[in-house]
């Protein structure tokens, strides 16, 4: 990471307005982009406000190019995703708990703190800059800015990685703090994981988490002339693959092209390549929104002249699925309501549906790679109200089965409550009517190359260390 693309534009900036003064007639330039992630970051501490939603917005607002929007995303996923250590790293330096500093001064410190330990930013731009937004922010604690962040840069990065390790009060707590990850999380991570015989690569995992996902495309199945040609093809997904310029060949084919993680095409194509299609199936997507797997389902059912009907609770996803599916040829009805009251009946299948996918709501412990300040967000209280709500939608889901009609319990969660937990106790309730398939093989049958998966093949745990992929759980059934 260098910092060209923000010191040319403080350059720029720094010839138009008036601007506050610093020390010795020093002028305050700021950068846009760091101005832009340092709102960002405000925005998420101070009013719940989603990065990934606001950034694109602000970027655009603020007109930078691209090389300072990219800088931008870079300091504000970054700081969020790195704000625990930081905030242990400031603690250490300033000589105080993080919460007797006030909120906007300790945002500018993470900021300056990722650019001193995780960026290539000079020393005097990083601590310069910070200095300047401080005076913006408040204005008295400039002077301690600049002694925590010159502080912070006496040391490098790997003797401040002892230091909070040697500040935590266990192993787990060391973790959990340099490599910014919640307690309860580390420890969800390591339990999925063991399951697996892999608690070993819990470190490499962590780390995972804290890197920027690369942005995968899909190619609707059916519906783009030249897949091949879009870039270079995803290592397991049949229709995934990545390019130079992402956005740019997503503008380009009108929706039929799609972001979308390689694990979550893997999902939707779990179900939908469980094993050949029959012409008029009855397929449903029962928790669509924003409707990325519907989109892959939709031009899978087209291809194999199945139809697809999908259900999302939240009326703005409800329309998010509508948009996904709007450049496939096929009509999917959107229904808006909650899957667990769900009548097949009134959606045209009276019989029930042949496949079901059901992607559930989850603490998306799977994806906090994309979504930088979630692991901040979460709690353990929110996993048993989670179970709770998949293990409903699961039976709804069951019951809304033909005979021999086939379910796909996803997750982008791999907490094993939410994983084996809520899977197994639905089986003991459904029993005998319910057979689990061999959920590796399908994976294994449909992707480009072997996986190194691990388990008995009835369910699929992807990981971001292991595969790339976001942590998908996969688990196919299905109804005698
Ligand atoms: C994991 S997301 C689905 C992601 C989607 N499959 C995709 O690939 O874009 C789960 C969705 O379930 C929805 N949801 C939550 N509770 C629901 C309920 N009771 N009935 C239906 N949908 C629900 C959420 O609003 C959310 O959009």
């Amino acid at each position: 990471m260098t910092d060209g693309g923000g010191r040319d534009e403080a350059k720029r900036s720094g010839a138009r307005g008036k601007r506050p003064q610093g020390r010795g007639g020093r002028p305050d330039t700021i950068s846009r982009a760091r101005q832009v992630a340092y709102d960002v970051i405000e925005a998420v501490r101070d009013s719940d406000a989603y990065a990934n939603l606001l950034l694109p917005a602000r970027i655009r607002r603020a007109g930078l190019s691209e090389a300072d929007a990219a800088f931008a995303t870079e300091l504000t996923y970054g700081t969020l995703r790195r704000q625990g250590y930081y905030d242990a790293v400031i603690a250490l330096a300033a000589g105080r708990p993080i919460d007797a500093i006030d909120p906007g001064v300790l945002d500018v410190l993470r900021l300056g703190a990722h650019q001193l330990l995780a960026t290539r930013v000079a020393t005097h731009a990083a601590v310069n800059e910070s200095v300047a937004l401080a005076r913006r922010v408040q204005p008295k604690a400039a002077g301690f800015v600049n002694a925590v962040l010159r502080t912070v840069s006496r040391r490098e990065a790997d003797r401040w990685r002892e230091l909070v390790a040697a500040e935590a009060g266990s192993p787990d707590q060391a973790l959990a703090a340099v490599h910014s990850h919640p307690l309860w999380v580390v420890r969800a991570l390591r339990t999925a994981l063991d399951r697996e015989g892999r608690a070993d690569e819990l470190v490499e995992l962590l780390e995972a988490d804290n890197a920027s996902p690369r942005v995968n495309l899909v190619a609707l199945p059916g519906l783009v002339d030249d897949p091949a040609a879009l870039g270079d093809p995803d290592r397991y997904s049949p229709v995934g693959s990545t390019a130079d310029q992402p956005l740019r060949v997503v503008e380009q084919h009108a929706g039929r092209v799609r972001v979308q993680d390689e694990g979550s095409q893997l999902a939707a194509l779990a179900l939908s390549r469980s094993m050949p299609v029959r012409t008029g199936e009855r397929w449903l997507d029962l928790c669509a929104g924003p409707g990325g797997k519907t989109a892959l389902l939709a031009a899978e059912a087209l291809a194999g002249g199945a139809t697809l009907v999908a259900n999302e609770v939240v009326p703005s996803r409800a329309e998010l699925v509508r948009r996904a599916v709007a450049p496939v040829p096929l009509d999917v009805p959107v229904r808006e309501g909650d899957g667990r009251e769900l009548d097949p009946g009134e959606l045209g299948a009276p019989g029930g549906f042949d496949r079901i996918l059901l992607d559930a709501p989850c603490t998306g412990l799977g994806a906090l790679r994309r979504r930088p300040e979630a692991r901040w967000r979460k709690s353990p209280a929110d996993v048993p109200e989670l179970t709770a709500l998949q293990g409903e939608l699961a039976d709804a889901a069951f019951r809304a089965l033909a005979p021999g009609g086939v379910l796909a319990y996803v997750t982008c969660s791999p907490h094993a409550a939410e994983t084996h937990g809520t899977l197994g106790r639905a089986l003991e309730r459904w029993g005998a009517d319910a057979e689990q398939l061999d959920t590796a093989s399908v994976v294994q049958g449909l992707s480009r190359h072997p996986l190194d998966l691990a388990g008995d093949g009835r369910t699929v745990q992807l990981w971001p260390h292991r595969h790339g992929t976001d942590a998908m759980f996969i688990a196919l059934l299905r109804r005698r």
